[in-house]
């Protein structure tokens, strides 16, 4: 089974996959990975490692339950200011990254390294080991300005006209070897951002092209007209696509076996051209993502 994760949508799912799955292996997005003061940082990847490793924050979706935040503090007073909030323990993982990929090891080689360190069994995957850049063309003042994701989500709090979303370097982007040695047949794409989590890992030309070939079930992020967080809806519609779980399927029309969509978007059905199934999407509880979980592999 293969999955493909942003950082906080498909997270959810992943803590009700993991009570009834043995193995799986994530393919994580790694479009909004940056350099952060020479700190190298991957958001959705070091998200979806405290998720299999029950450390996950729960309120934020980032960073380590109850962690302490000295370091960040003392920066700040020194004069650093961080724009990212980052925990003490949470920077250890990060530093320890940033070492590594000093010392020449490939991301995906030192995701494995942290995987194995943090006791997680199931394999997680970089979407790459080269650099793939998620970036925001928005219209700033009336000017075309490309932000990176982080300008645009976290500076900018995603409040500016969207004109298109562009993943640079995707198109001499490989996914990891690693890839190419996963047997599976079945694909979960979680209910993650179809354009900034979704996209950037279908951006990379092989990874896309196995998809064709296997069963593919996604997730829909949406309700209505909106998604249950975050700026999906406002990206899907720079992108061309409705912002719903019609536009989702519009989205991965080219691979998609089965949609999963919520009860109250069931009239949308007939809009969607391949299987769809119509649940409770909304996942609050850790028995909401084990019911979800557990319909889905029944699907599969
Ligand atoms: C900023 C955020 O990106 P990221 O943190 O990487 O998050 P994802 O792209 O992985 O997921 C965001 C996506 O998740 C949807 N969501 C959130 N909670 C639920 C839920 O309980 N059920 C469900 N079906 N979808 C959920 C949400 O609508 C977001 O679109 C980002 O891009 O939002
Ligand atoms: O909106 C925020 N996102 C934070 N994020 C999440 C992240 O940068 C983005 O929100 C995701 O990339 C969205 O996909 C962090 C991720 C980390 O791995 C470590 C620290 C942070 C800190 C923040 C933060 O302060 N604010
Ligand atoms: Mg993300």
């Amino acid at each position: 089974m293969l999955i493909l994760s942003g950082g906080t949508g498909t997270p959810k799912l992943l803590q009700g996959l993991k009570e009834l799955l043995d193995n799986f292996t994530v393919l994580v997005n790694t479009g909004e990975d940056l350099w952060l003061n020479n700190l190298y940082v991957s958001p959705d990847v070091d998200t979806v490692l405290y998720t299999l490793s029950d450390l996950i924050n729960e309120e934020t979706w980032y960073g380590v339950r109850g962690d302490t935040f000295h370091t960040h503090e003392q920066l700040k007073k020194l004069g650093v200011d961080e724009f990212l909030r980052i925990g003490d323990k949470d920077r250890a993982l990060k530093i320890q990254k940033t070492l590594l990929l000093n010392r020449g090891y490939k991301l995906s080689e030192a995701i494995e390294i942290q995987r194995k360190a943090l006791g997680v069994k199931y394999k997680v995957l970089p979407m790459t080991d080269d650099r793939v850049e998620t970036k925001i063309l928005a219209n700033i003042d009336g000017r075309k300005e490309l932000l990176k994701f982080h300008d645009f989500w976290i500076k900018r709090k995603g409040e500016v006209e969207v004109l298109d979303v562009i993943y640079e370097n995707s198109l001499y982007a490989k996914p990891p070897e690693e890839f190419y040695k996963l047997s599976f047949d079945k694909v979960i794409i979680g209910p993650s951002n179809p354009i900034t989590s979704i996209f950037p890992i279908l951006s990379i030309e092989d990874i896309k092209k196995e998809l064709m070939k296997k069963k593919v079930l996604a997730v829909s992020p949406f309700i209505g007209s909106s998604p249950i967080s975050g700026p999906a809806g406002k990206l899907m519609k720079a992108k061309g696509y409705e912002s719903s779980a019609v536009g989702v399927y519009q989205c991965y029309k080219d691979f998609l076996d089965i949609l999963v969509i919520d009860e109250k978007d069931k009239e949308l059905a007939r809009e969607i051209g391949c299987e769809v199934y119509t649940t409770n999407i909304l996942m609050k509880s850790l028995e909401d993502k084990i019911r979800l979980a557990k319909e889905i592999l029944e699907l599969l």
